[in-house]
């Protein structure tokens, strides 16, 4: 849990000790104090450094255990950084790969720091809906000011060594032997007055404008928090640094504390938290696992079609510093796509650099732009990133097939397509794999991996560890329209649509949704996605357009409602922000300021009219649960169909596929929390108002484990019926 050993005559060197990341546990904690103490009362002992076993110096106390916190105990981790504070001898902190939350907290006790150049600092605490209870809060801005503090402790965000010398948080830098440099410093200080390295001691370094930076960090938290509680806790614990003595503020930071752990909005981003970490654990409904799956190495990949999509996938791929062949139709597209892939590399340079991180990523020798198929012959992973056209994405399936060495993994990105359809004009279908990006795919986390019928779990395996490789989370899925995430999003839009017709406005919707935290309600995320996407599809699907048999009524389709309201927008040019006018009315084609439309709402009373519908006033919740419960709904009938193996792979695609607010934990644990008794009676009194939308009928998997009971989450999954047996 914590070593203690010495380090020649007067060094004693306490190394924090629990796979993986040295988390804090109580064991620990109490390890580490006894370290103190032993020290201390060792008159031999003339320093102390503390370290962490494996490269690590500490990821923070172990968020495991904190459902578990009594909120009314003072914390042992700040009693503690206060023990190590107070020793009378100098203590110094060996910082290798990460000091995070209470981690950092311990090194702030110490006197002294030192860390590696690869180490990573922060307070990573307002993401998991807390904030740095073990006195962080309050030795932070006196050690950096209140700017920074506020930064650092209000966003989470790491910081690097070179940065975190800058800022004042750590005193000098290593390239290596960072705990052998540390015994160093430890035996040189020996004897030195400890009172000026006391961080409590010293003052909060005072600003003439001090009251308006703390206002103005307050309405920047609320306006980007969407409800979130944590950052505006943050900045009150970090007030109480400027405003009460140190004791005092210790004092706030502690109430502060015991509110946040004991709001369901800690529990939701912990749950996030591990969530996170339990999809890349997959597992096939054959039992096939991550276990026993090997990744194969992915050194040179090429990505087909450089439209949006294209470029930020070549973008995130060079930048995971993998060789890239980028492909283009004819000499104009690829011209025009080297110019955008340049410019994002540029962009992603620069802010490496800010950040203090190398910038080589833009090595004009790693990235070939060629209109030659011939070029991928040798290329170990292809993802295809054309439009969403069956017929295209085949042909060039087939060619690749042809092309490209026969262990060569074959991606198609796509949204909603058979993965199976396009796995079977190949040679080797167990290698075609779907990889759906998110736009825009250098920044969006989420990477869907949907597996095919044949898909081999090497595949999935390749798959899975290139998310990683791109720092993206990837989350396995099954193969049916649409996945997890944009097969849940299609009962939402609906719902929303519908909401219209009976007499919303789409501002009404979309303010409904962003209270509860979404950064964008459904009207303004359909016009920045264009809606001619869903227009093309529906088309497809015979829906709308020529293959509409004629005499179909406008509001349905086969017995169920439908609102042709979209079709008539596109017909109209209403494509959204890129035509300047969709749901809203833009300032100019592109424009992002989505205003409210007259022209809509005429539209929309004529069309009431003709269809003899009455407008009728809905409210804010109702406009909620059918939004909602909707698309939560569909969740529960994937899991049922085990197109998504476990409810935390739903919410991960929600949280960052979607931007379901991670406060709220995503939908699967939001209807967890909300009950499922409750989402049963509200599904099915809008069902029964409602019978021409099938959607609202509650999932029979739903209604399942309500008759059970309501079990955890964590259970679901054992509750859905196995395949039966083909013996
Ligand atoms: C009592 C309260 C008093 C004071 C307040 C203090 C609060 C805190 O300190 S809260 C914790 C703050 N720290 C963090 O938020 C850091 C969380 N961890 C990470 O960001 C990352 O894990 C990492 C950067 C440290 C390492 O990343 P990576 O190498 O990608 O590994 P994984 O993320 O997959 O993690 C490996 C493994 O470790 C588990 N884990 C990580 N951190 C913690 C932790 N603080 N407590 C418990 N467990 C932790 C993680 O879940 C993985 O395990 P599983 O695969 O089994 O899930």
């Amino acid at each position: 849990m914590a070593q203690y050993r010495r380090a020649g005559a007067a060094v004693a060197v306490i190394r924090l000790h629990n796979a993986p990341v040295n988390a804090l546990s109580s064991a620990v904690v109490q390890a580490l104090a006894q370290g103190v103490k032993k020290a201390d009362l060792d008159p031999s002992v003339k320093a102390v450094v503390i370290c962490g076993a494996n490269g690590k110096f500490s990821a923070g106390a172990d968020i495991r255990t904190f459902s578990s916190l009594q909120p009314r105990d003072r914390p042992a981790l700040a009693e503690t950084v206060s023990l190590i504070e107070r020793s009378q001898k100098p203590v110094v902190a060996a910082i290798e790969g990460v000091a995070l939350g209470g981690g950092l907290e311990v090194a702030l006790g110490c006197h002294y720091r030192i860390a590696h150049a690869q180490a990573r600092v922060g307070f990573p605490e307002v993401l998991l809906g807390i904030l740095p209870a073990a006195e962080g809060t309050q030795r932070l801005p006196r050690l950096i000011g209140i700017p920074a503090a506020l930064d650092l402790i209000t966003t989470g965000r790491h910081v690097l060594a070179a940065e975190a010398l800058k800022l004042g948080i750590i005193d000098e830098i290593v390239k290596e032997n960072t705990v052998e440099r540390a015994i160093e410093l430890a035996s040189k200080v020996s004897g030195q007055p400890l009172g000026p390295r006391k961080i409590s001691l010293k003052p909060v370094p005072d600003l003439p404008d001090m009251e308006a930076i703390l206002s103005e960090a307050l309405v920047k938290v609320k306006r980007k928090a969407r409800g979130r509680l944590s950052p505006e806790m943050c900045i009150q614990a970090i007030k109480a640094a400027v405003q009460l003595p140190f004791a005092e503020g210790v004092e706030k930071e502690r109430e502060l504390f015991r509110f946040l752990l004991g709001s369901g909005q800690a529990k939701a981003q912990q749950y996030a938290f591990f969530a996170e970490r339990a999809v890349e654990k997959w597992t096939m409904p054959s039992g096939t696992s991550w276990k026993t799956a090997s990744a194969q190495p992915i050194r040179k990949a090429a990505v087909i079609g450089l439209g949006t999509m294209g470029r930020g996938i070549v973008t995130s791929l060079v930048k995971a510093k993998m060789l890239v062949v980028a492909l283009e139709q004819d000499q104009k597209q690829l011209d025009i796509g080297r110019e955008a892939v340049t410019s994002l590399l540029q962009w992603e340079a620069s802010k490496m650099q800010q950040s203090g991180q190398s910038q080589d990523i833009c090595d004009p020798a790693r990235l070939q732009f060629t209109l030659d198929f011939g070029a991928l012959r040798d290329v170990d992973l292809v993802i295809e990133a054309v439009f969403e056209d069956m017929a295209l994405k085949k042909e060039i399936f087939r060619k690749l097939s042809t092309i490209c060495k026969p262990e060569a993994f074959l991606c198609t990105n796509t949204s909603a397509l058979d993965i199976d359809e396009i796995a079977a004009v190949t040679s080797h279908p167990h290698q075609v794999i779907g990889t759906h990006f998110f736009s825009p795919a250098h920044v969006m986390k989420l990477l869907e991996v949907i597996r095919g019928h044949h898909t081999s779990p090497t595949t999935i395996a390749t798959a899975m560890s290139l998310a990683k490789t791109l720092n993206k989370v990837g989350v396995l899925v099954g193969n049916c329209f649409g996945f997890v995430g944009n097969r849940m999003m299609a009962p939402y839009v609906e719902q929303a649509i519908f909401l219209l017709e009976e007499g919303c406005k789409p501002e009404e919707v979309d303010q409904a949704v962003e209270g509860f935290g979404f950064h964008m309600g459904p009207f303004r995320m359909l016009d920045l996605a264009g809606l001619d996407v869903g227009w093309r599809s529906r088309k497809g699907q015979g829906l709308t357009g020529p293959k509409l048999a004629p005499g179909t009524p406008a509001r349905q389709r086969e017995s169920r409602r439908y609102s042709p309201l979209p079709d008539f927008l596109c017909e109209q040019g209403r494509y959204g922000q890129k035509a300047g006018k969709g749901w809203y009315l833009y300032e100019k084609p592109g424009g992002r300021t989505a205003n409210p439309d007259p022209w809509l709402y005429n539209f929309l009373s004529e069309y009431r009219e003709t269809h003899g519908i009455k407008a009728r006033f809905v409210d804010q919740e109702e406009i909620l649960e059918r939004c909602l419960y909707a698309l939560i709904n569909e969740g529960f009938q994937i899991l049922a169909d085990r197109i998504a193996s476990a409810p935390e792979d739903i919410d991960v695609i929600y949280i960052y596929g979607y931007g379901w607010p991670t406060h709220r934990g995503g939908p699967m644990f939001h209807a967890s929390t909300v009950g499922l008794p409750h989402v049963l009676s509200r599904l099915q009194k809008y069902s029964e108002a409602h019978p021409d939308i099938p959607k609202l009928q509650p999932s029979p998997f739903l209604k399942k484990l309500v008759a059970l009971g309501s079990p955890p989450l964590r259970e679901w999954v054992s509750h859905v019926r196995q395949p039966s047996s083909k013996l």
